[in-house]
This record gives C-alpha cells, structure tokens and sequence, in this order.
C-alpha cells in the first residue's frame, strides 16, 4: 500500500498543509501498517511554535507520483540485490581510450564540483571513475535546458539524447564522455530507467512552469534529482554490514535528491521567477495568501516568511530521511554523501539568516562553514550500518 500522509500544520495565525509520501519513514516496504508509518514520521515534526491540528492518510491513489517513483526504486533496488550487471563489451585494444575517457570525466568533475569531487577521493578508483561518468552524463543533460544553448533546446533535441542514451547502454557510445559512461553501466548493476527520467524531467521543464501541487514537484524533483540518487547507490555499494533492505537505502538516496532539489528550488525563488518559472506549490501558495504577482514582485512580506518556513521544514525532513541511508552505505562512499548534505542542507540556514529574502539574496555557505562539514563529515562516516 502507498500514498500520502498529508499534516494540518498551525505556527501562530497560519495554518498549512504539509504533504509527505508515507512510505517515506516507512521499514516495511510496500505492504500495509499505514499506523506504523504515521507514528513513525511524528518524531520529525520540529516542534518549535508548530502545532500539528490534524493527520489524514491516504492510500492507494494508484497515479501519485509517490506511487509512480516507489515503483521504480523497488525495480533498482532488485537489481542491486542482485548484482545483475551486463557482460562486459570492452576487450583489451580500448582500454587506453577508456581510460582517457574516465580522465576527461573527471577533468570536469573536478572543475565543476568540487565538493562532489574531493569526496570521490576516498573511493575505490574503480567507483570514483564511475561516479564521474555519472556526474558528466547528469551535467551535460541539465546543460541541455539550463545551459547556454538552452533555448535551441527543443523535445526533438531531448528525444535524440535519449536515443543517444540508449545506444551508450546498448555499447554503442558516441563519444568520449559516453564512452566512459557506457563502460560504467557495464560494470556496475546501473538500470537505464532514472537516466531517461531525468530526460523526462528536462522535457517537463521545457512544456511546465508551475507545479499545482506538491505531489507534482515531487514528481519534477525526483526527475531531476532523485534520479541521480538512483544511479549512485549500484556505484557506491551498500555495507556488507548493513541489515537494511535494499529499498531503504534508496529510499534515503532518493530523500536526499529530492531535498536538494527543494533546497535548490528555494534558494533559486528570484532567479526563477525572473525567468517567468515558479516551483513552488501553487496550492499551498494560495492557501498562504500569496499569489505569483507577490513572487514576481518579490516582497518579503510575513505571510512569504511563514510560507518559507514550511517549505524549509519539509526539505529538512527530506535531508533527515537522507541521513538514515547514510551509515549503510560502503564505508568510503559515506563520507562524500555526508559532507554534499551537510553542505546542501546549510543553504537552508543561510536562507533563514537572509530573512527569508530569496527574490534578491543569494544563500551560499561560505568557505569556512564549508571547510568545518569536511572533517565533521569524515567523522560522523566512521560510523558503521546500525546494528538493528
Ligand atoms: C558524492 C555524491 C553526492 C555524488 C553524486 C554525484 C553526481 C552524480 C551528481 C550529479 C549532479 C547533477 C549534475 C545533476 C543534474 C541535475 C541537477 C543540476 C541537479 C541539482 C544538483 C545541485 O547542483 P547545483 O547546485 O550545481 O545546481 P544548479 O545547476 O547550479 O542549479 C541538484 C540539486 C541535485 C543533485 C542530487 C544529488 C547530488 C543526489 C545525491 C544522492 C546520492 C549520491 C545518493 C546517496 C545515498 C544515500 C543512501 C543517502
Ligand atoms: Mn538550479
């Protein structure tokens, strides 16, 4: 069973709905104990000057995007089980090419994630070429729509990248970078499916501009992101010790891309909104009294303050369900995965510090606050899977 649990959220004079998937603090996968689920998501509602007035559950809605998204990560998550990869199609003779290949994916790795790129560091050579594999073919894709050539950028140009896509996994690459992430695929039990829905989510942001929902943003933020949670989990292994079911673990994978999407979305308010795009739940905007005219117009009124905060308290609890995914990873993939959340989560505090001011005031964590998560990161990774 699966759906939504939807909370009747009260802070002063307003009131919110908020809207979590349940099968989002949930341990037994897909069947059933909807009772269990609810009590388990209560521990992550913050406390602070919230009052929670009234808790509905509903299920089975065959088309929620929570249904939608669930079913994929229970495909992936049995494919990791299993370890299925494809026979390798690379002899000898192209390994030279190959590895100038891996090389150029991590030149850019490198230039354009830094962060991403010192934690690889730690990792197996073999994972850390594949994570830059991943990482160009993710780039490239979102330059397509948010690059410079973006308004050549037709569904015709995004139906050949997908072709182009499937032809990498099928051992046909076209060039070097799909080289490099043809090889990967082969080696490591990575599904095509998130690969062509982050395509999708490219092709939804060329026909949309306003989501009427959360469940709709939902959607868009695991195109975009939660896939790439997907695709890195068969990359950087789940514990050996770890007692976790496969689909926990990308459930934490997926909460993690999700909240750095929302934290994304958040950040980016005035920025989007000049390009005419607002992510944010249109329900929900109304029901705090606030209209597309006050995002163009850009005004940090209370009403856009007590609004914020709502939208801050969800993808936090998104980071939290991330966080418990954290420990069951392989040991030297824990540590890039913590410090990209502790770094990303930050953006929300630096939000708070700008008063909400997200229509003319970047949020950015600053280099020493940055350079402080790095080591608190390698040591919350020393610890193991949870022993439960
Ligand atoms: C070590 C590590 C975190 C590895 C992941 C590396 C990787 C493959 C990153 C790809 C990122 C990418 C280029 C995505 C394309 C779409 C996109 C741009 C999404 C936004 C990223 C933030 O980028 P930025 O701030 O530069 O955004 P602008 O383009 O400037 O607007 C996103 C917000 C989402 C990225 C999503 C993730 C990094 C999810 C990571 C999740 C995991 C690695 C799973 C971890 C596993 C567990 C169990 C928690
Ligand atoms: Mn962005």
């Amino acid at each position: 069973m699966s759906g939504s649990v939807v909370l009747l959220i009260s802070s002063g004079e307003t009131t919110m709905t908020s809207t979590f998937p349940h099968h989002f603090t949930g341990r037994n996968n897909v069947n059933g104990k909807v009772r269990k689920r609810v009590v388990r998501i209560m521990p992550l509602i913050p406390s602070k000057g919230f009052t929670v007035s009234s808790i509905s559950v509903t299920t089975d809605k065959p088309s929620s995007s929570v249904d939608i998204v669930y079913e994929v990560i229970v495909k992936q998550a049995k494919l990791v089980r299993e370890q299925k990869v494809r026979a390798s199609s690379v002899g000898p003779k192209d390994r030279n090419l190959l590895n100038e290949a891996y090389d150029r994916c991590q030149e850019v790795c490198a230039e354009y994630a830094k962060t991403f790129y010192l934690g690889t560091l730690l990792m197996t050579p073999e994972r850390q070429r594949a994570i830059w594999a991943i990482y160009v073919w993710c780039r490239r894709t979102d330059e397509l729509v948010d690059g410079p050539n973006a308004s050549y950028i037709t569904p015709t140009a995004l139906d050949r990248w997908e072709k182009r896509l499937n032809d990498l996994f099928e051992g046909h690459p076209y060039d070097l970078y799909d080289d490099a992430l043809s090889d990967t695929v082969n080696k490591f039990p990575i599904d095509i499916q998130p690969f062509r829905d982050m395509i999708e989510g490219m092709r939804s942001d060329l026909k949309k501009s306003r989501y009427q929902n959360f469940d709709e943003l939902y959607l868009y933020c695991y195109y975009v992101a939660g896939t790439v949670g997907l695709m890195s989990v068969p990359v950087m292994g789940i514990s050996p010790y770890s007692k976790a079911s496969a689909e926990e673990v990308y459930n934490s994978a997926l909460a993690l891309g999700i909240a750095n999407q929302l934290t994304n979305i958040l950040r980016d308010v005035g920025e989007d909104a000049r390009r005419g795009r607002i992510y944010l739940p249109q329900d929900e905007l109304a029901q705090a009294g606030l209209s597309d005219d006050d995002i163009f117009r850009g005004r940090v009124t209370d009403k856009w303050r007590n609004f914020m905060k709502g939208q801050i308290r969800r993808a936090r609890m998104f980071f939290d369900e991330a966080e418990k995914g954290v420990t069951e990873l392989n040991s030297a993939s824990r540590w890039p995965v913590l410090a990209s959340l502790l770094l990303y989560r930050q953006i929300l505090d630096a939000i708070e510090v700008n008063d909400y001011n997200n229509f003319t005031k970047r949020a950015y964590v600053g280099k020493t606050k940055k350079l402080v998560s790095l080591p608190l990161a390698y040591a919350r990774a020393l610890a193991g899977p949870s022993k439960v």
